[in-house]
């Protein structure tokens, strides 16, 4: 595990841009997973504005991403697949055909998670992972439960992560309450995976799950056993370190 200060969100942001940016020049045809909620957005910023200045081809580019809300349409402008179109594949030369969402109008969850695992595999695995830190430790949506479960899945959002979600939504009434996620086995499969945190509300959260016992309490904590792991915190996040 490898923790790396930013001064603030955007040096944060920059440094992940850096990083994402260095691994589609290594390999243009890499296969990136990637996040939603708000820490990313200022990195998918920054994605772009390297891509508009032709130091970034996405071309050949591949994604997958995390998780999505069960229920919501592609229309919907809170589903995820609205928030990555509107925040980076809108706004970069990468090939549609080859983003990723979770579908959340798939009824049958089973053949949700199976065919999310068909992708994965088909891209022959993620080389670099992004990940944000929900205030729980949930990483995409796999929330505290007493297991690490291994591939995608649907499932029941605490209200904790309701609570916190609702701000994107008309009223908390509206905040699905499921999901469909990449498992926590999809997750350590990546390659090499990056974590984002910023702010004071984080930094307990970032202390528990990486200096804390690795528990399924706290699914991050299991990214303490990554061979590859970097996490990239701006000072508030990292204060309790
Ligand atoms: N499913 C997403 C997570 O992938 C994200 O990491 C978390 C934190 O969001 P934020 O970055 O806004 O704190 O929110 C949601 O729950």
């Amino acid at each position: 595990m490898r923790i790396l200060k930013a001064k603030d969100y955007k040096e944060m942001s920059e440094m992940a841009a850096d990083i994402i940016g260095a691994q589609v020049l290594l390999k243009p045809d890499a296969v990136l997973g990637l996040a939603t909620g708000s820490t990313p957005i200022g990195t998918y910023e920054e994605l772009v504005k390297r891509y508009e200045s032709g130091r970034l081809d996405f071309r050949k580019i591949k994604t997958v991403n995390l998780d999505e809300y069960r229920g919501l349409t592609k229309d919907n402008d809170q589903s995820y697949y609205y928030f990555m179109h509107s925040h980076l594949f809108d706004h970069i030369n990468i090939d549609k055909a080859n983003t990723n969402v979770p579908d959340g109008m798939e009824p049958d969850a089973i053949k949700a998670g199976e065919d999310y695992e068909n992708i994965i595999s088909n891209f022959g695995g993620i080389d670099l992972q992004l990940l944000g830190l929900g205030n729980n430790g949930h990483i995409g949506f796999n929330e505290p439960c007493d297991e690490f479960i291994d591939k995608t899945h649907v499932v029941d959002l605490t209200q904790s992560t309701i609570e916190a979600n609702k701000r994107f939504f008309a009223s908390i009434d509206e905040v699905p309450k499921q999901a469909y996620t990449m498992g926590i086995g999809s997750i350590m499969r990546a390659k090499r995976v990056l974590m984002l945190v910023s702010g004071k509300g984080k930094a307990q959260i970032v202390k528990d799950a990486f200096f804390g016992p690795v528990t399924p309490n706290v699914p991050a904590s299991i990214l303490q056993l990554h061979n590859d792991f970097i996490l990239i915190g701006d000072a508030e996040a990292l204060s309790c370190l």
